[in-house]
């Protein structure tokens, strides 16, 4: 039985009905939530069917201007339909919502707004600029099939605006900042991703949007990038050692003293043993392999490209590490890479290369890290179809016991 704080369960969805406690009269597909409400100091309790409690929660950890809304449009892509913002809701909400994905940003978990952060000397990386325990009570909710009506941060205003229902979806991807920060809420996570891009490869990408797209200045985004770095290294950079798949982002190899961030150096790093995911392998799981694809199947320019893959060791656990270094000419003849690739968890031959080709126009999609978060999409499809596929397996085991 689960007991937590309720702060704003607004409404809950068609299935669920509150009643008082009364677990004799549960069904094999019903579970009982108890509820204790810290200011009204009275307990109900909220009976779900089993069709309200399959949202299966994904963790999206990175810094800010690190492809979390490129991943996520990606992700949401291989679900099918589009994503967006809460009809008639706030212009100006973060949150994206799809037919089988809701996608929310934990910024809108931060206690302070701008004025207030500034007030406190306190960057948004800081953890006493965000709400934890809301963050938890509601991911909790949402998990459990119960609506909740979210803070929402407005990065236009820096204001806290006036809350959104989020109804439980058969996904919830929560990115941002801060998803496994909070032991609470990691332990919600059903999968968890963390983008690792290296500072000068983040410092490249920030150039590209905020001094092309935004008009800053160089002297700025520098200066952004230092005053948030401390931050970074103590709060948001320690949670890749929870993640079960990084993907880390580096300067390229190929081209000796490169810098530039044109070319990178990509590496999927895969946790062993986690639960519905089963690392993708090269040619021979377990092996190390060096493999350059260029030649009669792949046409690649200077300065070419190389894959590898083996098993390391991070933080401690034992992974499997896929790797690719410099950039592909013709998206279409990816189909020979993801020919020699195994575990991709597609569906027919050649969804990957068709999956990159499809949104050839987003950053990153001639290099590892378009191709490593199409993977990572397919692999939460697949980890989402065997949750759902054991859960609806359970009542029937139990039937038949
Ligand atoms: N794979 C990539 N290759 C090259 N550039 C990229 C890649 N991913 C992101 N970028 C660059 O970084 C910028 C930020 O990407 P995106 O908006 O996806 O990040 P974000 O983490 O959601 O940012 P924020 O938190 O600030 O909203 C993009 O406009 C693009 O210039
Ligand atoms: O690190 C961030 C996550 O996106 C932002 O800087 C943080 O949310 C504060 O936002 P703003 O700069 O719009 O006040």
């Amino acid at each position: 039985m689960a007991v937590c704080t309720v702060y704003t369960i607004q409404s809950l969805n068609s299935n669920c009905s509150i009643s008082k406690p009364n677990k004799t009269h549960l069904g094999l597909h019903q579970k009982q939530v108890v509820f204790y409400n810290k200011t009204k100091r009275s307990q109900s309790t909220i009976t779900c069917s089993a069709a309200d409690e399959k949202t299966v929660v994904i963790g999206l950890a990175a810094d800010s201007g690190c492809g979390k809304s490129t991943f996520m449009r990606r992700l949401t892509n291989v679900f099918g339909g589009a994503a967006e913002p809460p009809k008639g809701g706030n212009p100006d909400s973060n949150t994206l919502i799809s037919d089988m994905t809701t996608v929310i940003c934990l910024d809108d978990y931060h206690s302070l707004d701008r004025t207030g952060r500034k007030q406190k000397g306190v960057t948004a990386l800081d953890p006493r600029a965000n709400d934890f325990d809301l963050m938890y009570e509601q991911v909790k909710a949402i998990k459990d099939g119960i609506a909740v009506d979210k803070p929402i941060y407005n990065h236009v205003s820096g204001l806290l605006d006036p809350p959104e229902l989020i109804k439980p979806p058969k996904i919830l991807v929560i990115e941002g900042l801060h998803p496994m920060y909070d032991q609470r809420v990691r332990d919600l996570l059903d999968f968890s991703i963390y983008l690792d891009i290296s500072n000068d490869v983040k410092f490249a990408w920030k150039i590209q949007r905020d001094m092309a797209e935004r008009g800053h200045s160089l002297e700025s985004i520098k200066a952004s990038i230092e005053a948030r770095k401390p931050d970074f290294d103590a709060y948001i950079d320690p949670q890749k050692q929870y993640a079960d798949a990084v993907i880390e982002v580096l300067p390229t190899q190929l081209i000796p003293g490169d810098n530039e961030g044109k070319v990178l150096r990509v590496r999927l790093i895969m946790k062993e043993g986690v639960k519905y995911f089963n690392p993708v392998y090269l040619f021979d799981e377990g092996s190390t392999i060096n493999w350059i694809p260029c030649g009669r199947k792949l046409t690649c320019s200077y300065p070419g490209i190389k894959f590898s893959y083996g098993p390391e060791s991070y933080f401690g656990h034992e992974v499997s590490v896929l790797e690719m270094d410099g950039q592909f000419d013709r998206l279409d003849e990816l189909i020979y890479v993801e020919s020699h690739l195994s575990n991709i968890s597609t569906k027919f031959y050649g969804e990957v290369t068709q999956q990159m080709l499809k949104l050839s126009d987003f950053p990153g999609s001639n290099n590892g890290t378009g191709l490593f978060q199409t993977i990572v999409g397919l692999k939460i499809r697949d980890l989402y179809e065997q949750i759902i596929a054991a859960k609806a397996a359970a009542p029937l085991q139990a039937t038949k016991a």
